[in-house]
């Protein structure tokens, strides 16, 4: 557990005598003499615990404790006053600090005030401990990769460690983005998404990194960036295949130092937060492509995990379907919907190139505008109704007029494009799951 505690003091006896007891007692001290040191200190460590005096030579205690409550609000604070300064000691604790002392003081009150904040916190972060492992995942699906992915998903949320996720549009990026943060030791702090391919380029930066006042005309207040406002918790940056490479460099720097400044500003503000980022698009390729730096890249692409397609997982699309239904009918307050087998083959067997969201979507169509409780195949969109299905559909495509040689090339070539689509035109996805090379797919599709 982090026992470090950050001491402002300006009488330096004082400072050293506490620094010593405080050590002494296995807590890690790190002394300020006045404000400016004390906000150095803040931008290299995260302090559980701050003990301040309430008056300073260069700025008061209070200003001192809404900065440190601004830039680490899980700091407890404990001001440290003159009889004289009772009243103001009152005027902290409205203001978010947690306790005072009034000096002159016994070193054992403090000892005493200190073993129970840190017991607290402890207790505060079992009970996180305890809601974490007992979340339900959110994720529906029973297949076997889902599992595989939950786990892994799982494993990584337990460290600090950077995730990429890669999945197709619509495989629930983000909902695992959910998943991993409400696993996590952080999940009591926020987690703020960030879709990186919805802000314009040209606003991105302040979006990122906020804004001091007169910034730019107009900036008439301190706006924090998504970065700050991750602060102790995830930050999830959905899209990242679309930042451009000007912002790669800067979001790089924040990545090494943890530490950030706002536009219009030089001051330096340590953030501490988790990242997962997530892209629908191959990082590697992009990378490749050059549109991605490599160093970016490989900050990013620590603990890659991947979203498989619905198509590859199709047991999943029962239980989908189940959930879906019980979840737009509750919200329309409406009787729940029955597929019939016809038509529970033909999605299961169905592409559904916009994967779960797709299915999503179908169910709560069908569950308003169905006009009534059975649903057959002919109400699905036409699509759907037409897709290939089960292996009986298949035969009816087949010509009949063809000779033996020209039916099963007229049949490899219906079977490679529909793959291919699958695969969304990825050529060597679609050659591996053919378990042929690139080399055969091409001549095939040439032929
Ligand atoms: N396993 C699942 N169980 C329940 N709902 C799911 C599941 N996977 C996805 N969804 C739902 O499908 C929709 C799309 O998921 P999500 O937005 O997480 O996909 P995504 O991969 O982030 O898509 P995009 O790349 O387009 O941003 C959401 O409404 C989400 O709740």
């Amino acid at each position: 557990m982090n026992k470090m505690i950050l001491l402002v003091e300006d009488d330096p006896v004082h400072l050293e005598m506490l620094s010593e007891v405080l050590s002494d007692h296995n807590y890690d001290v790190i002394p300020a003499k006045d404000g400016q040191q004390a906000v150095d200190a803040l931008t290299q460590h995260c302090f559980p615990v701050a003990l301040i005096d309430i008056r300073l030579p260069d700025v008061s205690g209070m200003s001192l404790l809404e900065v440190i409550l601004n830039q680490q609000p899980d700091c407890t604070i404990l001001m440290m006053t003159g009889e004289a300064t009772v009243e103001a000691a009152v005027d902290a604790l409205k203001k978010g600090a947690h306790d005072y002392l009034a000096k002159p003081f016994r070193t054992e009150l403090l000892l005493l005030k200190l073993k129970r904040l840190f017991h607290l916190q402890q207790i505060e972060a079992e009970n996180r401990d305890l809601r974490r492992r007992e979340q339900p995942s959110g994720m529906i699906g029973d297949s076997q990769a889902l599992r595989k992915f939950l786990t892994a998903a799982q494993t990584a949320a337990a460290t600090d460690v950077t995730i990429l996720l890669q999945g197709e549009s619509g495989t629930g990026k983000e909902l695992a983005a959910d998943f991993i943060h409400h696993v996590s030791l952080r999940r009591d702090k926020p987690l703020v998404k960030v879709n990186c391919g919805a802000i314009p380029e040209t606003l991105l930066e302040s979006e990122l990194f906020g804004t001091e006042r007169g910034a730019f005309t107009g900036a008439d207040q301190v706006r924090r960036g998504y970065l700050e406002q991750a602060h102790g918790g995830t930050l999830f940056l959905d899209e990242v295949g679309e930042i451009p490479q000007s912002m790669q460099v800067k979001l790089l720097r924040v990545l090494q130092d943890g530490v950030i400044r706002r536009l219009g500003s030089e001051k330096p503000i340590k953030v501490d937060f988790r990242l997962i980022a997530a892209t629908h698009r191959n990082l590697a390729e992009l990378r490749d492509e050059g549109s991605i730096r490599e160093d970016f890249f490989y900050r990013l692409n620590v603990v890659p995990l991947h979203l498989p397609p619905l198509r590859q997982r199709r047991e999943d699309i029962p239980l989908l379907i189940a959930h879906f239904i019980d979840k737009y009918a509750s919200r329309y307050n409406k009787e729940p919907i029955q597929l019939s087998i016809e038509t529970y083959e033909r999605l299961k067997n169905c592409p559904l190139p916009g994967n779960v969201r797709e299915l999503e979507n179908l169910i709560e169509r069908l569950q308003v505008l169905a006009p009534g409780k059975e649903i057959t195949p002919g109400m699905l969109p036409e699509p759907l109704r037409q897709s290939g299905g089960n292996n009986g559909d298949i035969i009816q495509c087949f010509r009949t007029d063809l000779p033996l040689r020209e039916a099963i090339r007229d049949f490899e070539l219906r079977f490679i494009t529909r793959v291919l689509n699958e695969e969304g035109g990825n050529r060597t996805a679609a050659a591996q799951r053919l378990k042929i090379s690139r080399k055969s797919l091409w001549e095939k599709l040439a032929l």
